[in-house]
């Protein structure tokens, strides 16, 4: 009997394939006492020995599949498990104190975590986290459970996770994973975007589906209709492979408009760009006719590794991407690092409200080290090409003044050695906080563009937080709160000559592009796997009729109301 579980869809396209599970096992160590101590210290030997073989396969792997850099943390890893002063202290204690293995390791390692997480010191904070994953990999093998390892993955498979974190899925290996299935999240939670990104369909925020689903387990995740199907009877696979190849014609006829324009029917041109996360990702910009990049998310350059990019590393990514779209234009975003974004190597303390608390541009203009080697590697790379720099998070005006001002700096130092910069950078923000959207009139006397960044500016105005999927109904884009937010802002931009996009995920979706063609936004920056979706629907709009469409969905009175009225007009 197959099984459905409903979720939100977050990534499109069917995948059908085996489950592989992505969930930490339960490690809890009890004391016991042991006799025979010789024999429980080669019991710890034999687990050390067999994680050294364990991570030096995972090493070889990641690094042939990912990249040195994504390989660099197992070394670390590595070097800890041959560390005597860490491993010499949990014999001496199975010796001197007759406890078992898994005590004396668990203890030990704590006392080491805990002492390097309390120095105001960041590499001895990246050794605590190091020593943390060694530690569990070592107790896994004293406790005869199976830690999943994400990079090892070597058949097709749908991953099966509670939630996955940002570096969990810059591990994943697309030829092998063909799709995702979590129990949290949301549409705009960061693996939903890098789902997108990476063109896995996903269903995220599915409840259930760590429960319900057991390793080979046969799933279907249909990620456009937000379902999933556990163990589908053969006449369900049918369907759902017949569904696959009609997706795949319907890609195909979009597949025509690469390298067209994105015109109105009545001669109205708007800026398709794409969103992303890597250079990597640039290949998928250009098979889907993006006529830029609207959004660069630095921050993934700073995730799943052990320590901060240099500021060489960054250079040639940022150049890299500059080079790779050709006079293009290009946004990049500051880090933007904090709420479910967070970096192994910077321990910050935790907070209640993430999501409201110190990250983005706030962490930036107090760490200030970090923020100006990414805007010295910046200023660097921008002569390869047309280089946008945008802060994220703004919510004053003297945030964006500080930060602009901290950039100035940065350039004239540039400068003053002689280094190379280009002349004209358009400076802009991210318009996600609603404190910035209200006085979008006063920011764009100052800004050079806005870029509307719909996943937070909802979450902050409805006050729902994008994790959640038990508050996941109050994302809702076509709401007239929103949508009266975003036509200021637009309006703001355009009083002052200024330009206004849209990055956020509002921007792909197909009931709301009518409404932002009537607006005027000028750019729609995506996951570049919705550009040539959005390039069609729109070849089919008319300027004036889109218009009237938006001026008369700002004043009726829910979400829903609006997505019917746009449904009715546009034949979508
Ligand atoms: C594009 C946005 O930024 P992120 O999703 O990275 O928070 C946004 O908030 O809309
Ligand atoms: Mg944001």
């Amino acid at each position: 009997m197959s099984t459905l579980i409903s979720g939100i869809a977050a990534s499109n396209g069917i995948a059908i394939a085996k489950a592989y599970r992505l969930i930490e096992p339960e490690l809890s160590v009890e004391k016991r006492s042991i006799e025979n101590v010789e024999a429980e210290i080669s019991r710890f030997k034999e687990a050390i020995q067999k994680s050294t073989v364990e991570l030096k396969v995972i090493r070889d792997k990641a690094e042939q599949d990912l990249g040195a850099d994504k390989a660099a943390i197992f070394d670390a890893h590595l070097l800890v498990l041959a560390d005597p002063e860490l491993i010499t202290p949990i014999q001496d204690k199975i010796q001197s104190e007759n406890v078992n293995a898994e005590f004396s390791l668990h203890e030990t390692a704590s006392m080491f975590i805990t002492m390097f997480e309390q120095m105001d010191n960041e590499y001895m904070k990246e050794r605590a986290a190091d020593i943390r994953d060694v530690t569990k990999r070592v107790l896994s093998h004293l406790l005869g459970v199976h830690i999943p390892n994400p990079s090892m993955i070597a058949e097709e498979v749908i991953i099966i996770a509670e939630d996955l974190t940002p570096s969990d899925t810059a591990q994943l290996n697309p030829v092998y994973v063909k799709g995702f299935t979590t129990d949290i999240g949301g549409r705009t939670s960061h693996s939903a975007i890098m789902a997108r990104s990476l063109e896995i369909p996903a269903v995220v925020g599915a409840k259930s589906v760590t429960d319900s689903i057991v390793n080979g387990d046969l799933i279907i995740v249909d990620g456009l209709k937000g379902e999933v199907h556990i163990n589908p009877t053969p006449e369900l696979v049918k369907r759902y492979e017949e569904a696959q190849d009609a997706y795949a014609s319907q890609k195909a006829e979009w597949a025509k408009l690469v390298h067209e324009q994105t015109v109105t029917q009545d001669g109205h041109h708007v800026e398709l760009a794409a969103n992303i996360g890597t250079p990597k990702d640039l290949e998928g910009v250009r098979q889907n006719g993006g006529e830029g990049i609207g959004l660069y998310r630095t921050e993934f350059l700073y995730m799943g590794r052990n320590d901060f990019p240099s500021e060489e590393e960054q250079f040639e990514a940022y150049k890299t991407v500059l080079e790779g779209m050709a006079g293009k234009s290009v946004v990049v975003r500051t880090l933007d690092i904090g709420g479910d974004k967070e970096l192994p190597y910077l321990q910050l303390p935790k907070e209640m409200n993430p999501f409201l608390g110190y990250r983005a541009i706030r962490l930036c203009l107090n760490e200030q080290e970090i923020f100006r080697t990414q805007l010295r590697a910046l200023l660097r790379a921008s002569i390869y090409g047309d280089l946008k720099i945008m802060f994220p998070m703004i919510a004053t005006l003297s945030e964006f003044r500080e930060a602009k001002a901290i950039l100035g700096e940065v350039k004239q130092e540039l400068l003053d050695n002689g280094v190379q910069v280009a002349e004209k950078i358009e400076v802009g923000i991210m318009v996600e906080i609603p404190s910035t959207a209200v006085m979008a009139d006063i920011f764009a006397k100052e800004v050079d563009f806005f870029s509307i960044g719909t996943n937070d500016l909802i979450q902050y105005t409805m006050a729902a937080d994008r994790m959640n999927e038990r508050v996941s109904y109050l994302y809702q884009p076509y709401n007239p709160a929103i949508l009266r937010m975003v036509k200021m802002v637009i309006d703001a931009a355009h009083k002052e000559g200024k330009w206004a996009g849209m990055c956020g995920e509002m921007a792909g979706d197909e009931v709301a592009i009518p409404i932002l063609i009537g607006m005027g936004l000028d750019e729609f920056s995506m996951s570049a796997t919705s550009i040539l979706k959005a390039r069609s629907l729109i070849s089919h709009l008319s300027l004036d009729d889109m218009k009237k469409l938006s001026q008369d969905v700002l004043v009726m009175d829910t979400n829903d109301k609006v997505k019917e009225a746009v449904l009715k007009a546009v034949n979508i």
